[in-house]
Protein backbone atom coordinates (compact mmCIF):
# COMPACT_ATOMS: atom_id res chain seq x y z
CA UNK A 1 0.00 0.00 0.00
CA UNK A 2 1.04 3.26 -0.91
CA UNK A 3 1.71 6.02 2.38
CA UNK A 4 -0.19 8.95 1.79
CA UNK A 5 3.52 10.98 2.26
CA UNK A 6 4.82 9.55 -0.81
CA UNK A 7 2.68 11.28 -3.73
CA UNK A 8 3.02 14.53 -1.78
CA UNK A 9 5.48 17.10 -2.95
CA UNK A 10 4.89 20.42 -0.99
CA UNK A 11 4.01 19.68 3.00
CA UNK A 12 2.79 23.37 4.94
CA UNK A 13 3.86 23.54 8.29
CA UNK A 14 1.33 25.89 10.55
CA UNK A 15 2.86 26.77 13.32
CA UNK A 16 0.05 27.15 16.26
CA UNK A 17 1.95 29.81 17.97
CA UNK A 18 2.48 32.07 15.13
CA UNK A 19 -0.65 34.34 13.10
CA UNK A 20 -1.65 34.00 9.67
CA UNK A 21 -0.47 37.12 7.52
CA UNK A 22 -2.56 40.25 7.16
CA UNK A 23 -6.18 39.48 7.42
CA UNK A 24 -5.59 35.70 5.97
CA UNK A 25 -7.61 32.66 7.00
CA UNK A 26 -7.36 29.54 7.47
CA UNK A 27 -9.68 28.82 3.77
CA UNK A 28 -6.76 30.52 2.19
CA UNK A 29 -4.20 28.49 3.50
CA UNK A 30 -6.03 25.19 2.89
CA UNK A 31 -6.16 26.61 -0.88
CA UNK A 32 -2.54 27.44 -1.64
CA UNK A 33 -2.42 23.93 -3.20
CA UNK A 34 -0.04 22.30 -0.55
CA UNK A 35 -0.08 18.34 -0.16
CA UNK A 36 -0.80 18.38 3.29
CA UNK A 37 -0.99 21.25 6.58
CA UNK A 38 1.62 19.93 9.37
CA UNK A 39 0.47 21.33 12.43
CA UNK A 40 3.29 21.94 14.72
CA UNK A 41 6.26 24.21 16.06
CA UNK A 42 9.25 23.97 18.84
CA UNK A 43 8.33 27.15 21.25
CA UNK A 44 5.09 27.91 23.37
CA UNK A 45 2.62 25.03 21.91
CA UNK A 46 -0.16 24.30 23.64
CA UNK A 47 -3.43 21.87 23.23
CA UNK A 48 -5.88 24.89 23.20
CA UNK A 49 -3.35 26.62 20.21
CA UNK A 50 -3.25 23.35 18.51
CA UNK A 51 -7.06 22.95 18.47
CA UNK A 52 -7.50 26.24 16.95
CA UNK A 53 -5.94 25.70 14.54
CA UNK A 54 -7.28 21.98 13.72
CA UNK A 55 -10.49 23.05 13.91
CA UNK A 56 -10.29 25.89 11.31
CA UNK A 57 -9.19 23.62 9.02
CA UNK A 58 -11.21 20.53 10.00
CA UNK A 59 -13.72 21.53 6.66
CA UNK A 60 -11.32 21.51 4.60
CA UNK A 61 -10.29 18.98 2.70
CA UNK A 62 -6.88 19.45 2.56
CA UNK A 63 -5.10 16.56 4.50
CA UNK A 64 -4.08 17.54 7.99
CA UNK A 65 -1.53 15.96 10.41
CA UNK A 66 -0.58 16.87 13.89
CA UNK A 67 3.32 17.37 14.38
CA UNK A 68 3.68 17.51 18.55
CA UNK A 69 6.75 18.88 19.69
CA UNK A 70 5.98 16.85 23.00
CA UNK A 71 3.52 14.24 24.55
CA UNK A 72 1.77 16.81 26.62
CA UNK A 73 0.31 18.95 23.17
CA UNK A 74 -1.09 15.66 21.45
CA UNK A 75 -4.69 16.63 20.84
CA UNK A 76 -6.90 13.55 20.02
CA UNK A 77 -9.37 14.68 17.04
CA UNK A 78 -10.88 12.80 14.37
CA UNK A 79 -10.33 15.76 11.89
CA UNK A 80 -6.57 14.60 11.76
CA UNK A 81 -5.73 12.37 9.33
CA UNK A 82 -2.38 11.06 11.39
CA UNK A 83 0.58 12.00 13.90
CA UNK A 84 3.72 12.42 12.46
CA UNK A 85 6.01 12.47 15.58
CA UNK A 86 9.89 13.36 15.69
CA UNK A 87 12.64 11.36 16.56
CA UNK A 88 15.91 13.20 16.36
CA UNK A 89 18.71 10.89 15.15
CA UNK A 90 21.47 13.41 15.83
CA UNK A 91 20.30 14.29 19.52
CA UNK A 92 22.27 14.97 22.07
CA UNK A 93 19.80 14.75 24.88
CA UNK A 94 18.21 11.04 24.79
CA UNK A 95 15.06 12.04 25.46
CA UNK A 96 14.31 13.14 22.10
CA UNK A 97 15.47 10.12 20.97
CA UNK A 98 13.55 7.71 22.69
CA UNK A 99 12.76 9.19 25.90
CA UNK A 100 9.24 11.42 25.17
CA UNK A 101 7.72 8.71 22.98
CA UNK A 102 8.53 6.37 26.36
CA UNK A 103 6.70 8.53 28.66
CA UNK A 104 4.09 9.96 25.67
CA UNK A 105 3.36 5.65 25.58
CA UNK A 106 3.23 5.34 29.31
CA UNK A 107 0.72 8.34 30.17
CA UNK A 108 -1.66 7.79 26.96
CA UNK A 109 -4.89 6.18 27.29
CA UNK A 110 -4.16 3.69 24.20
CA UNK A 111 -2.87 5.19 21.22
CA UNK A 112 -4.10 5.12 17.57
CA UNK A 113 -1.00 3.18 15.60
CA UNK A 114 -2.90 3.43 12.47
CA UNK A 115 -2.53 6.98 12.09
CA UNK A 116 0.78 7.38 14.55
CA UNK A 117 4.22 7.27 11.78
CA UNK A 118 7.20 8.52 13.04
CA UNK A 119 9.50 11.11 10.88
CA UNK A 120 13.57 10.81 11.52
CA UNK A 121 14.68 14.38 11.68
CA UNK A 122 18.24 15.16 11.38
CA UNK A 123 18.13 18.68 12.62
CA UNK A 124 21.22 21.26 11.18
CA UNK A 125 20.72 24.20 11.83
CA UNK A 126 22.42 24.89 15.24
CA UNK A 127 20.15 28.24 15.69
CA UNK A 128 16.84 26.42 15.38
CA UNK A 129 14.87 25.99 18.05
CA UNK A 130 14.91 22.74 17.69
CA UNK A 131 18.51 22.28 17.25
CA UNK A 132 19.14 24.24 21.29
CA UNK A 133 16.41 21.90 22.95
CA UNK A 134 17.51 18.60 21.79
CA UNK A 135 21.62 20.04 21.90
CA UNK A 136 21.73 18.47 18.11
CA UNK A 137 24.70 17.75 16.78
CA UNK A 138 24.54 19.43 13.97
CA UNK A 139 28.65 19.40 13.21
CA UNK A 140 27.45 17.05 10.11
CA UNK A 141 29.39 16.41 7.26
CA UNK A 142 26.98 15.30 3.64
CA UNK A 143 28.49 11.46 4.21
CA UNK A 144 27.79 11.84 7.83
CA UNK A 145 23.84 12.91 7.26
CA UNK A 146 23.52 10.41 4.59
CA UNK A 147 24.73 7.47 6.70
CA UNK A 148 21.92 8.76 9.37
CA UNK A 149 19.59 8.60 6.63
CA UNK A 150 20.59 4.63 5.58
CA UNK A 151 20.50 4.01 9.28
CA UNK A 152 17.42 5.27 9.80
CA UNK A 153 15.72 3.74 6.76
CA UNK A 154 17.57 0.19 7.09
CA UNK A 155 17.90 -0.50 11.01
CA UNK A 156 14.99 1.35 12.44
CA UNK A 157 12.53 0.72 9.31
CA UNK A 158 11.84 4.53 9.17
CA UNK A 159 9.22 5.45 6.22
CA UNK A 160 10.45 9.29 6.21
CA UNK A 161 13.76 10.47 7.29
CA UNK A 162 13.37 14.23 7.58
CA UNK A 163 16.62 16.82 6.54
CA UNK A 164 15.78 19.98 9.09
CA UNK A 165 17.20 23.20 8.69
CA UNK A 166 14.53 25.56 10.35
CA UNK A 167 14.86 29.37 9.30
CA UNK A 168 17.48 28.74 6.88
CA UNK A 169 18.39 27.33 3.36
CA UNK A 170 20.43 24.47 3.27
CA UNK A 171 22.85 22.71 2.22
CA UNK A 172 22.05 20.85 -1.27
CA UNK A 173 24.95 18.75 -1.29
CA UNK A 174 23.93 17.36 2.19
CA UNK A 175 20.15 16.95 1.56
CA UNK A 176 20.95 15.20 -1.82
CA UNK A 177 23.20 13.02 -0.09
CA UNK A 178 20.59 12.04 2.49
CA UNK A 179 18.50 11.56 -0.90
CA UNK A 180 20.92 9.10 -2.47
CA UNK A 181 21.04 7.19 0.43
CA UNK A 182 17.81 6.06 0.61
CA UNK A 183 15.87 3.17 -1.10
CA UNK A 184 12.51 3.77 -0.78
CA UNK A 185 12.38 6.29 2.44
CA UNK A 186 10.80 9.51 1.63
CA UNK A 187 12.74 12.55 2.30
CA UNK A 188 11.24 15.67 3.46
CA UNK A 189 13.38 18.51 3.26
CA UNK A 190 12.48 21.88 5.78
CA UNK A 191 14.03 24.94 6.09
CA UNK A 192 14.44 28.73 4.65
CA UNK A 193 12.44 28.03 1.32
CA UNK A 194 11.15 31.73 0.55
CA UNK A 195 10.28 31.81 -2.48
CA UNK A 196 9.92 30.18 -6.14
CA UNK A 197 13.97 29.41 -6.94
CA UNK A 198 14.30 28.14 -3.57
CA UNK A 199 11.39 25.42 -3.61
CA UNK A 200 12.68 24.64 -7.04
CA UNK A 201 16.67 24.06 -6.28
CA UNK A 202 15.25 22.09 -3.14
CA UNK A 203 12.89 20.13 -4.60
CA UNK A 204 15.25 18.40 -7.27
CA UNK A 205 16.98 16.79 -3.90
CA UNK A 206 14.12 15.86 -2.14
CA UNK A 207 10.69 13.79 -2.20
CA UNK A 208 9.12 16.77 -0.30
CA UNK A 209 9.52 19.86 0.79
CA UNK A 210 8.28 21.68 3.41
CA UNK A 211 7.26 25.18 4.07
CA UNK A 212 7.31 27.03 7.56
CA UNK A 213 7.55 30.76 8.17
CA UNK A 214 6.97 32.18 4.99
CA UNK A 215 2.90 31.47 5.27
CA UNK A 216 3.34 33.05 8.58
CA UNK A 217 5.39 36.17 7.66
CA UNK A 218 4.84 36.82 3.67
CA UNK A 219 1.35 34.76 2.96
CA UNK A 220 -0.33 32.33 0.82
CA UNK A 221 0.83 33.78 -2.34
CA UNK A 222 4.11 33.40 -1.49
CA UNK A 223 3.70 29.61 -0.57
CA UNK A 224 1.78 29.24 -3.68
CA UNK A 225 4.82 30.05 -5.51
CA UNK A 226 6.94 27.39 -3.41
CA UNK A 227 3.90 24.80 -4.46
CA UNK A 228 5.24 25.67 -8.29
CA UNK A 229 8.60 25.69 -7.97
CA UNK A 230 8.45 21.83 -6.55
CA UNK A 231 6.07 20.44 -8.61
CA UNK A 232 8.23 22.45 -11.03
CA UNK A 233 11.19 20.47 -9.74
CA UNK A 234 10.03 16.99 -9.59
CA UNK A 235 8.14 17.57 -13.42
CA UNK A 236 11.89 17.87 -14.27
CA UNK A 237 12.82 14.92 -13.02
CA UNK A 238 10.27 12.44 -14.12
CA UNK A 239 11.02 13.90 -17.76
CA UNK A 240 14.76 13.45 -16.88
C1 LIG B 1 6.77 11.58 21.55
C2 LIG B 1 6.15 12.85 21.16
C3 LIG B 1 4.67 12.90 21.13
C4 LIG B 1 6.85 13.95 20.83
C5 LIG B 1 8.32 14.04 20.77
C6 LIG B 1 8.71 14.87 19.61
C7 LIG B 1 10.17 15.20 19.50
C8 LIG B 1 11.19 14.14 19.64
C9 LIG B 1 10.50 16.48 19.22
C10 LIG B 1 11.87 16.96 19.06
C11 LIG B 1 12.11 17.88 17.90
C12 LIG B 1 11.08 18.92 17.73
C13 LIG B 1 10.98 19.99 18.76
C14 LIG B 1 10.26 18.84 16.68
C15 LIG B 1 9.11 19.75 16.43
C16 LIG B 1 8.98 20.09 14.98
C17 LIG B 1 9.85 21.19 14.58
C18 LIG B 1 11.27 20.92 14.28
C19 LIG B 1 9.34 22.39 14.45
C20 LIG B 1 10.07 23.58 13.98
O1 LIG B 1 10.72 24.13 15.00
P1 LIG B 1 11.47 25.53 14.98
O2 LIG B 1 11.22 26.24 13.72
O3 LIG B 1 12.87 25.26 15.38
O4 LIG B 1 10.70 26.20 16.16
P2 LIG B 1 10.01 27.62 16.36
O5 LIG B 1 9.48 28.05 15.02
O6 LIG B 1 8.96 27.36 17.39
O7 LIG B 1 11.13 28.50 16.86
O1 LIG C 1 10.11 27.62 8.80
P1 LIG C 1 10.99 27.12 7.70
O2 LIG C 1 12.37 27.69 7.70
O3 LIG C 1 10.31 27.19 6.37
O4 LIG C 1 11.21 25.53 8.01
C1 LIG C 1 10.17 24.64 7.76
C2 LIG C 1 10.20 23.46 8.69
O5 LIG C 1 11.15 22.50 8.33
C3 LIG C 1 10.31 23.81 10.15
O6 LIG C 1 10.15 22.65 10.91
MG1 LIG D 1 9.94 27.73 12.96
Amino acid sequence: MTAPWEEWDHILKVDPDKDLYGDETFADVCATGTDAIEIGGTLDITTEKMQRVIDACREHDVPLYQEPSNPAVVVDDDALDGYLIPTVFNAGDQFWITGAHKEWVRIADGLDWERTHPEAYIVLNPDASAAELTDADCDLTPADVAAYARVAEKMFGQDIVYVEYSGTFGDTETVGAAHDALDDATLFYGGGIHDYDSAREMGAHADAVVVGDLLHDEGCAAVRETVEGVEDAHADLADA
